[in-house]
């Protein structure tokens, strides 16, 4: 478990044109926090910089200015102390379930033994002790996707980043993965940044809700979702949650 700080942060990308470069603002000032074991959600119009800020945080794009700490340190690159997992699922095709799974936990150094004890545990919450030798190309969408998160989960990392996992998915298979995501994260304990362009999802899973405006917009709004776990899809109150959130999600759509 640790703190993610995303302190001042600016970013811009620059874009080669035929007479000379352009560039343009994603971030110029953005700060957010993810306490302890928090689930946070992000959310916003499409192009407001979602996949920017994960990325990010996961070291893969370099900010402008700012810093992003994880606890105490500061972001660098990639590295153990963060897992990620992306729509589509980029799973070893060549490495059985177990060994996708078990794979990042090599470099740091643990026993075969080990690393398959660890594996199978997070292989058991997430319902896959029967397909632990099958491979990607044999496993539906939501199988190949809980294999990511428990490969992410596997190095025991303090955050977990997660964009838009379940995107790729059929609405029924949606929901069963948004439950079982709740019970791993009760479970783990983990900081957990989730992007999504899911409203009910984002309700559901998340302790906050961020909602980026239009770039360089940044956070327009920060709302804790104080609803009792597990929560009902079909609350009146969460009903209300969904319903600010989409107001606001309107009022940053391009005109
Ligand atoms: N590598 C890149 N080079 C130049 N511009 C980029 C790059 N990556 C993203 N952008 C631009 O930055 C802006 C934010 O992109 P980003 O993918 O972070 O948005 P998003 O909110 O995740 O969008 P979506 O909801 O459509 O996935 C967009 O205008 C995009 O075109």
């Amino acid at each position: 478990m640790a703190e993610l700080h995303v302190q001042n942060v600016s970013k811009a990308y620059r874009s080669r044109r035929m007479f000379g470069s352009n560039s343009t603002v994603i971030f110029d000032d953005l700060n957010v926090t993810l306490k302890d074991a928090s689930f946070v959600s992000v959310i916003g119009p499409s192009g407001c910089g979602k996949s920017t800020l994960l990325n990010m945080a996961a070291g893969l794009e370099p900010i402008t200015g700012g810093d992003i700490l994880v606890g105490e340190s500061r972001v660098r690159g990639p590295g153990l102390d963060r897992g990620i997992v992306f729509q589509q699922y980029a799973l070893f095709p060549w490495l059985n379930v177990i060994d996708n799974v078990a794979f990042g936990l090599k470099s740091l150094g643990k026993s075969k033994e080990e690393r398959y004890g660890i594996a199978r545990r997070y292989l058991r919450m997430t319902g896959l002790a029967e397909h632990e030798t099958y491979f990607p190309a044999h496993l539906s969408g939501g199988m190949r996707q809980r294999v990511g998160i428990c490969r992410a989960l596997a190095i025991d990392p303090e955050v977990l980043l997660l964009d838009e996992p379940f995107g790729a998915l059929d609405a029924f298979t949606r929901e069963t993965m948004q439950n079982a995501l709740e019970e791993i994260c009760a479970k783990a304990r983990k900081t957990v940044m989730f992007i999504t362009h899911d409203i009910r999802e984002a309700v559901f899973l998340s302790d906050r809700v961020i909602v980026l405006g239009r770039a360089p917009g940044g956070v327009v709004m920060d709302l804790p979702i104080d609803l009792d776990r597990p929560r009902n899809r079909h609350d009146r109150e969460f009903a209300e949650y969904e319903a600010i959130l989409e107001k606001e999600i309107r009022n940053q759509m391009p005109l």
